[in-house]
């Protein structure tokens, strides 16, 4: 190891099994008992980087690139699967918050446990307990037990025991998210004053300012790999400017995304309003008035005529023609077929029209449309065809309900 260094990191890979759900009933189980157990999934892969005696560094990059593997590994917390790291001194680190403290100990009792890790003796501790306290502001609270503690206080008390370890090397991680703004001020000059002493310090942090204040410079993990190491300034400039072409790409992609669903969609719903195997196609739909004129408006109690011309490319025997009428909000009115009304199945074998004569419509004021359908053998569907014709009916009287009823009063 190079002396002037604090931390050699050579070529290190890591990767974590990362295990799939069968699922808990049966059916997943049984559509999901080939699937494997877990991924490998590759964090870290072929990373090197040195920290020289003294300096600090800042640990940047996007949710999950494996900043905070890096430093527990740095800790000894979990191991790397391939290659060697080199720490020259006692390490102390702030890694997640309360990591290390029992809940039901005391604050007092927890720094006593804390330091010990950390490597001192109790002697060292008994010094140090009145200046850890005072840093950590807890005050009285310092004899209860750490489970009744805020997480602004969890992480004072862990704060100030990592700073007054007297360590070499001190790894820090998101841990000044948490705390007041006095606090993380009072933080921060602890940590220039003990970068001062010399200590080395590593920090991992989506705070870009908090590492370009204290830090010599930063290294931009990216893809299991180390993308820049350089001047905080111009590795987080590059690391922003990143970003923000990730942003723009995945915005893109969601966009396209969203118009592809569109266009399903549009297709879905053209494919419901009308579908077929054509081999008789609607070409129009008319309505026509008593009187035999095309219209979309009938009177209650007023005859009216559906015209439906057909076109015939391949023909087709024994078709019944289905015809159902609804009221505008879904309901549905009347239904009727060839067969129903006794025409019976119909031979399709050339161009033509069908006619029916609906006497005396009875339906009160509203709008109405009709699916017609030509099916054949019951469920081939060969015309679909929703809301082919669409019109109103208008009562005189001003009656409601669906259908107008004769009725004699005395
Ligand atoms: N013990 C574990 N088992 C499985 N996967 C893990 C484990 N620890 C971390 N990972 C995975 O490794 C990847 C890196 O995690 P890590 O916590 O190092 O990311 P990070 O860069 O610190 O992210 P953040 O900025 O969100 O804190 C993530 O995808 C995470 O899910």
């Amino acid at each position: 190891m190079d002396k002037e260094n604090a931390i050699e990191v050579k070529n290190i890979s890591k990767s974590f099994k990362v295990y799939y759900d069968k699922g808990n009933e049966l059916k997943e189980k049984m559509l999901f008992w080939k699937r494997n157990r877990y991924e490998n999934r590759v964090v870290l892969d072929n990373i090197s980087f040195s920290v020289k005696k003294g300096e600090a560094v800042g640990l940047v990059g996007k949710n999950g690139c494996g900043k905070s593997t890096t430093l527990k590994m740095l800790t000894k917390i979990i191991y790397p699967d391939k290659g060697t790291i080199e720490m020259a001194g006692r390490v102390s680190s702030l890694l997640e918050l309360g990591a290390g403290f029992h809940p039901d100990m005391s604050g007092r009792e927890n720094i006593y446990t804390n330091a010990a890790i950390f490597g001192l003796t109790k002697k060292e501790i008994d010094e140090r307990l009145d200046e850890i306290i005072e840093f950590s502001e807890l005050g009285s609270f310092i004899d209860n037990p750490v489970r009744t503690y805020s997480s602004g206080m969890y992480m004072r008390l862990a704060f100030s025991v990592a700073i007054n370890v007297n360590a070499d090397i001190l790894l820090i991680d998101e841990i000044l998210a948490v705390g007041d703004a006095n606090f993380q001020a009072k933080c921060f000059n602890k940590l220039r004053e003990i970068k001062a002493q010399g200590t080395t310090i590593i920090i991992v942090s989506h705070a870009l300012g908090q590492i370009e204040e204290i830090c010599e410079r930063s290294i931009w993990v990216r893809d299991g790999h180390i993308e820049e190491i350089g001047a905080p300034k111009d590795v987080h400039k590059d690391y922003l400017k990143a970003m923000e072409e990730e942003r723009k790409e995945q915005e893109a992609n969601e966009r396209k995304q969203l118009i592809a669903a569109e266009e399903e969609q549009a297709k879905r719903l053209a494919w419901e309003k009308r579908h077929g195997s054509w081999e008789a196609k609607i070409t129009d739909v008319k309505l026509l008035n008593k009187d035999g004129e095309e219209t979309n408006k009938v009177f209650t109690y007023e005859d009216m005529t559906l015209e439906i011309p057909y076109e015939v490319t391949t023909p087709v025997n024994d078709v019944e023609v289905k015809i159902d009428i609804y009221r505008i909000d879904g309901l549905l009115v009347y239904r009727t077929s060839s067969v129903l009304s006794g025409l019976g199945l119909v031979e399709l074998n050339k161009s033509d029209k069908l006619s029916i004569k609906f006497e005396s419509v009875p339906f009160v004021t509203s709008e109405y449309y009709v699916n017609i359908s030509f099916v054949k053998d019951e469920d081939k569907e060969i015309e679909v065809y929703k809301e082919a014709c669409r019109f109103i009916v208008e009562s005189s009287k001003g009656e409601g309900g669906v259908a107008s009823m004769k009725n004699t009063w005395n």
